[in-house]
């Protein structure tokens, strides 16, 4: 069985609705603290969501410094597939995993709603169960989300296609190009605002869409992980 490791910083919060994420997908989750020098072995990583070290400084950028993350940028390098959702996301962006900042939302103000997005590229180790230019619902929940970048980050972003994720219908952060998910240039490493691992069960899953939207993302990696 795949084991997907998922790593809890001080103030981390999703960590336990992903790692059911990963279980219900059919991998075993390993926890991996900030403080780890490896990562244990693992087939995939995923950063979870939450507030890591109180969002001082700027979201992301200490828990992006910790001994744990040398291990993952090391590994991300050669290939290990590795997913960053929301605080997740921030992280990768602060660690240079992925380009651009995530800076506060256009209205100032914490968001939380079911969010319909576009998947927009499914070459990634995380997105290859979805359909190109398929429709999914999954919660976003965050006072950091607006995704800026330089002029010249933003054409080579477009250029490679590296865009993963696209908001639809509503604009809730203020995003360039309503980019909500990117990825690097090989695609094992995507990073999203929204949050995959709170849709993964009918019953907790958002009304709209099919309530599990998100599980699509844990089966691609393990479908990667098979070749
Ligand atoms: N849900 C999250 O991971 C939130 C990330 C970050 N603390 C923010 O508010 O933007």
């Amino acid at each position: 069985m795949s084991k997907i490791g998922i790593v809890t910083f001080p103030g981390t919060l999703d960590d336990r609705d992903a790692a059911r994420a990963v279980r219900i997908a059919g991998a075993e989750p390993v926890e991996l603290w900030h403080k780890d020098s490896d990562v244990k072995g693992v087939d995939a990583v995923v950063l979870p969501g939450g507030f890591s070290y109180g969002d001082y400084l700027r979201c992301g950028a200490i828990s992006a410094q910790s001994p744990v993350m040398g291990a993952v940028i090391e590994g991300a390098k050669k290939g290990l597939p590795v997913l960053g959702i929301c605080n997740g996301f921030q992280i990768l962006c602060e660690s240079h995993l992925l380009p651009g900042a995530l800076i506060r939302n256009h209205h100032q103000k914490f968001i939380c709603r079911d969010q319909a997005l576009e998947v927009v590229r499914t070459e990634t180790a995380w997105t290859g169960a979805f359909e190109k230019g398929q429709r999914i619902v999954i919660p976003l929940k965050n006072g950091e989300g607006n995704f800026q970048a330089t002029p010249e980050q933003l054409e080579r972003i477009e250029g490679e296609g590296q865009v993963v994720f696209r908001y639809l219908d509503f604009d809730p952060n203020g995003s360039m190009n309503q980019i909500a998910g990117l990825c690097n240039e090989a695609g094992n490493v995507v990073g999203l605002m929204p949050h995959p691992e709170h849709a993964v069960e009918d019953v907790f899953g958002p009304e709209s869409g099919s309530g599990t939207d998100g599980l699509g993302l844990f089966k691609s990696v393990l479908e990667s992980l098979l070749g």
